[in-house]
């Protein structure tokens, strides 16, 4: 509901609504001097004293930064809203919480209960308010306000004078795409809000379809799980969990702009420390990967290493060595044996401890060396006593042909050793996954040592680490000296800091215990994105409809509290290995106890675009319902036949057609892809160079999922549909990415399920393109 009023009504009313604007940024600026003078203040006392005085000036200069941290990234929009109630209260809602000096609220921070009735109030059910208003403000000055009346009889009669209208959300959502999500807390909708203020236990799914703002609410969710639980979520943190490093990135400013950045967001094949996995299987192989019979092959992986020999333990050691030309020659040697019997009753004994295989060596190590050490005695006529006894086994293991004949029976190894050599060593995978996977099933696992990871390994690589336990003995004291580094060169940043202002003063603090080894200081999130056993307090999974059984197997390790939120629709399931259906992948952790939030509004793509995708979904889901588009109008979406068409001029006239009807910015057009025609297409656009940054993107699908474009040109849908079982899925998901045009080029007949489209050629009925006749060039055709 919303009314245009008169000039000077406007003008009246952003006076009066620039001058609260204009107190609550004074306000701003009172509490960022108060947290820099604390800063200032706790670090002029000097880095002497006892080590628990030490301890807490640290502690107390962090906490002030953070404060300083969060203050500094509200600035932008500080308040965008206002509810006024029946009563004639009136709150002002905002990023950030602030109060005057008599400590009365004067802004409310948007999370907390109070400002509920600003997203939720609906004409039908206003939670008590009369009228709820949308601050526009650039550079702190007022520029807008967008009126909501939901009982114009109870309103005051200034107000009523003063009423502005048009709609928020869709001045939000008309906007140019930049490349970046952005945050949207002052247009969240009634639908969204409630999946953002679900409670924190159990895990929710929040199921939608394109566009229907899944992953801008469960980024809002996680800055109001750190407002509501900050007690217990910064303490273990929130992970977030993104299908590829692109996406992660596309993302990645939404909590820092909320002021929230102890959230680790990573993609999955980012989930092992150390992997940076990009590269993606073939479908089949895919599949196989992401099979739940993995895991026995997995442990069937690390059995193979735990080894007896064929016959008796034989290891030949130096008895005399003597200097030749300054170097050492062994003279004589000696062969020590261990029977077969004690060798597997060492490995039993190791195997039976039920540690992880690391750990369990040293078992298997400290039953055998004993025994050559018994060996060594009595072909030398030596007797021995129980402390002579250690000592030769100790004597033993320098040599290294001992070390050597254990590591062939029981090697310390770590886990990308065990399924990189698993992977590429036909034997090995025979005897790991005989009796798991058919003979099939082990060819498409198959490939060469030095391919690169998947994203598919990432979950082997996870079970072995299980399994293996930590390899690397060196660890821990690496560990603490680096952590004595770090306290020291973070001491040094903060003396540095006194003299510099206080928003670099948080940047670089941040940044001086970054990248090091666990301590005190370092932020929870930096500590839990290192550590693979970091047990989170809440996990959010985006697209999680990609995630294959084993990949879930990884994440839930994470949550061992299982308090997650599941972000994703099944009907745009593409990854071979993905999900069908919700309750099978989360009912082995979860059964029966997930709750789920459906989101039904499209908030990206108009009407005339989405009935076409909807005709796909229809034509390969027949079971799902494609979402609702809150918006309409714009240019048709339309066909244009490849025969004749010069794909480079058809872009270029899309980047010049978004760059004149575009509101911010110039617009960005995305080029989605068959697979396999990924390269060739690509080289037509030398400057589409980064997927997020360049105002020309050539994506496959797969790169394409969860972003979004001012204009999409689909390329090839017939290839799109042809390329897995999933195809169909592929292009509902290639013809919602696109904010404001859709076009699709074709090179036979257009696939029926596209009907709807506009033949090039014909004029469009509506939308700022006038004519889209085909671009002829017969110089360089598709
Ligand atoms: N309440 C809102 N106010 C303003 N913009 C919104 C709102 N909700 C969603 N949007 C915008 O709609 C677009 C789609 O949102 P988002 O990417 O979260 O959808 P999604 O459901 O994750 O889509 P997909 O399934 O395609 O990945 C984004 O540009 C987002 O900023």
């Amino acid at each position: 509901m919303s009314e245009r009023q008169p000039d000077t009504a406007r003008a009246e009313a952003l006076r009066r609504e620039q001058e609260y604007v204009s107190m609550l940024y004074e306000r701003l600026d009172v509490a960022r001097d108060r947290a820099g003078r604390g800063m200032r203040d706790v670090l002029a006392r000097g880095a002497s004293g006892t080590r628990q005085a030490l301890v807490e000036r640290e502690v107390t200069a962090a906490e002030h930064a953070d404060r300083l941290a969060r203050l500094s990234a509200v600035e932008r929009g500080l308040c965008f809203g206002r509810v006024d109630d029946g009563d004639g209260r009136t709150l002002y809602i905002g990023r950030v919480g602030l109060r005057d000096d008599d400590h009365t609220s004067v802004l409310v921070d948007w999370r907390a209960p109070a400002a509920r009735p600003f997203y939720v109030a609906t004409p039908g059910d206003p939670e008590g308010l009369v009228r709820r208003r949308h601050l526009h403000i650039r550079d702190r000055r007022v520029v807008g306000i967008d009126d909501e009346v939901f009982d114009l009889d109870r309103m005051a009669d200034a107000d009523r004078r003063t009423l502005v209208g048009e709609a928020a959300l869709l001045a939000a959502l008309r906007r140019g795409r930049t490349g970046r999500m952005g945050e949207v807390v002052a247009t969240i909708q009634r639908e969204q809000d409630r999946v953002i203020r679900s409670g924190l236990a159990g895990a929710l799914v929040v199921q939608g379809g394109p566009g229907t703002g899944k992953t801008v609410a469960a980024l809002h969710r996680a800055a109001y799980l750190l407002y509501t639980h900050r007690d217990t979520l910064e303490r273990r943190g929130i992970l977030v969990v993104a299908p590829n490093a692109t996406f992660s990135r596309y993302i990645g400013q939404v909590l820092p702009a909320l002021g929230e950045t102890q959230v680790v967001l990573t993609s999955l094949g980012g989930l092992h420390p150390g992997v940076r996995a990009e590269a993606e299987d073939a479908p089949a192989t895919a599949v196989v990967k992401g099979d739940p019979r993995m895991v026995r092959v997995i442990e069937e992986a690390v059995r193979d290493r735990e080894r007896v020999p064929e016959g008796d333990l034989e290891v030949r050691i130096p008895v005399r060595t003597s200097l030749r030309g300054g170097v050492e020659v062994v003279v004589e040697e000696m062969t020590l044996r261990v029977d077969h019997a004690t060798c597997l009753r060492a490995r039993d004994h190791a195997r039976g401890l039920r540690r992880p295989h690391n750990i369990a060596r040293w078992a298997f190590v400290r039953r055998i060396l004993p025994a050559l050490a018994r060996d060594e005695a009595e072909r030398l006529d030596r007797p021995l006593e129980d402390g002579d006894l250690r000592y030769a086994a100790t004597a033993l293991w320098e040599h290294r042909s001992v070390r050597d004949a254990l590591d062939a029976l029981w090697p310390e190894i770590s886990p990308e050793r065990l399924v990189r050599e698993l992977l590429s060593d036909e034997e090995r995978l025979r005897a790991a996954a005989g009796p798991h996977l058919t003979e099939d099933e082990r060819a498409v696992l198959l490939r060469p040592r030095e391919a690169p990871w998947t994203v598919g390994d990432v979950p082997l690589l996870d079970e072995a680490a299980e399994l293996l336990g930590e390899h690397d003995h060196g660890a821990e004291a690496r560990r603490r000296r680096a952590e004595e580094e770090r306290r020291e060169e973070e001491l040094y940043a903060r003396e540095v800091l006194t003299i510099t202002d206080a928003a670099s003063v948080l940047d670089a603090a941040s940044l001086a215990g970054r990248n090091r080894d666990d301590g005190p200081y370092v932020t929870t999130a930096d500590r839990a994105a290192r550590d693979r056993t970091w047990a989170y307090g809440h996990v959010i999974v985006d697209e999680a409809q990609e995630l294959s059984a084993m990949a879930w197997r990884t994440v839930m390790r994470r949550v061992p509290a299982r308090s997650l939120t599941v972000v994703g629709d099944i009907a745009q399931t593409g990854a071979a290995a993905g999900a069908r259906s919700w309750g099978e992948m989360l009912d082995p952790y979860v059964k029966g106890r997930w709750r789920e939030e459906r989101l039904l509004v499209n908030y990206r793509t108009p009407a005339e675009i989405m009935e076409v995708a909807a005709d796909v979904l229809r034509a390969v889901e027949p079971g799902q319902e494609p979402p609702e588009s809150v918006r309409h109008g714009g240019a048709r979406p339309r066909a244009v036949p490849a025969a004749g068409t010069d794909l480079r001029r058809l872009v270029d006239a899309e980047l010049r057609e978004i760059g004149e009807g575009g509101e911010i910015g110039e617009g960005r057009v995305g080029v989605v892809t068959p697979d396999a025609r990924h390269a060739e297409i690509g080289a037509l656009f030398p400057e589409a160079v980064d997927p997020l940054d360049s105002r020309v993107a050539v994506l496959t699908v797969r790169g394409s999922k969860g972003l979004e474009f001012d204009a999409v040109v689909v390329v090839d849908p017939e290839g799109i549909l042809r390329q897995s079982p999933k195809g169909g899925q592929d292009l509902y998901v290639a013809t919602t990415r696109a904010t404001r045009r859709l076009t699709v080029v074709h090179e036979g007949a257009l696939p029926a399920m596209l009907h709807r489209l506009e033949p090039a050629g014909q004029p469009e009925n509506t939308g700022p393109l006038g004519n889209a006749a085909p671009l002829e060039d017969p110089g360089r055709r598709l």
